[in-house]
């Protein structure tokens, strides 16, 4: 898929750092959400509310410049993975222990890193696909070893124990439902007039109807997992969004999330992974 580029955009590691963070606030401010924090309500969190997020994406602000500046440098892996590491101590810190982004952290932080080093090869212009594979080329091999490392973290271990594809399985594989689905998805319903809010609402569920995401596998368990899932499939076959009563529909899906405890974290980052693709190769 060719989405245009921009034709005013300046593609130093600042404006796809800066694009990163506004792409996590898009996220943010989407509402209704199934489960997720938004700007006025905390969804199925106990622990955070919208200013727990947005302390976080000041705290990560510079990162997202730095591991751009860093694939631009053409780093190799563990520079990146020691500069998200550091990242995610300076999330916890400003959250006081709550993990609001570590997903962003990773994913976005790789994509950043592929992105600044496209800028800098200046041989191609900046496409999701030209991404995808300056990822793939330059650290396909270091994340593949890295998905064989046994999980440390609760979703980590409930994707495995169940067989699922998790984070690091969807980062060796280049990010399948990124530029498959969630990049797509977003760039079709902006092509046929839909606002980036019901745009950016079709192309969550669309994710959550596909995605092992493993916050709610670790929270819901298989069962929970596949619950979401298939009410994110019935939301889209019964039109989505811009359906009669589609944004009531998605309102009464986030209550029902609340109530059985279900947050699609994953879904959330590949939906602001995929504003930030649009920010960086296309119109937002
Ligand atoms: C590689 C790591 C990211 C850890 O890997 P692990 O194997 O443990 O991976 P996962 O648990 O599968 O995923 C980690 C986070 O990624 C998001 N996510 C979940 N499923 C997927 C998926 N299928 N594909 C892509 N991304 C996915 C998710 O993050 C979001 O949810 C978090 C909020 O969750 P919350 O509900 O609060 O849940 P908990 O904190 O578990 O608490 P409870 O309240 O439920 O008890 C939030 O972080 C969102 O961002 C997963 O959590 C990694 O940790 C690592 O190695 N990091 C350092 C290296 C690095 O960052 N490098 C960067 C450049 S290389
Ligand atoms: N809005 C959100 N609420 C809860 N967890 C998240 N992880 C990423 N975005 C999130």
């Amino acid at each position: 898929m060719t989405l245009p580029l921009r034709s005013d955009a300046p593609l130093t590691p600042a404006f796809i750092g800066h694009a990163a963070t506004l792409a996590l606030h898009d996220e943010l401010a989407l509402t209704p959400k199934p489960g997720l924090v938004t700007l006025i309500d905390r969804g199925a969190h106990s622990d955070m509310d919208a200013h727990t997020f947005m302390r976080s994406l000041f705290a990560l602000r510079r990162y997202f410049v730095q591991i751009a500046e860093a694939g631009q440098a053409g780093a190799g892996f563990p520079e990146l993975e020691r500069l998200g590491i550091a990242a995610e101590a300076r999330m916890l810190d400003a959250t006081r222990g709550i993990n609001t982004h570590r997903g962003a952290i990773f994913m976005l932080g790789l994509l950043c890193a592929a992105a600044g080093a496209v800028a800098r090869d200046r041989a191609h212009a900046m496409t999701p696909s030209v991404l995808r594979e300056a990822m793939q080329v330059r650290w396909g091999d270091a994340l593949a070893q890295r998905s064989q490392r046994a999980p440390i973290l609760p979703g980590g271990i409930a994707t495995r124990r169940l067989g699922l594809r998790g984070a690091s399985e969807e980062a060796a594989m280049g990010f399948p439902v990124l530029f498959r689905t969630a990049v797509p998805t977003l760039a079709r319903g902006l092509a046929r007039g839909l606002s980036p809010r019901l745009a950016r609402l079709d192309t969550l569920f669309h994710v959550m109807a596909v995605l092992d995401d493993s916050n709610l596998a670790h929270r819901g368990g298989l069962e929970g997992l596949r619950h979401a899932q298939g009410v994110a499939q019935g939301y889209i076959d019964r039109g989505g969004s811009a359906a009669p009563g589609g944004l009531a529909a998605a309102e009464t899906i986030a209550n029902d999330f609340v109530v059985r405890r279900l947050s699609p974290g994953g879904a959330a980052d590949t939906l602001a992974a995929a504003c930030w693709v649009m920010r960086i190769c296309g119109a937002s």
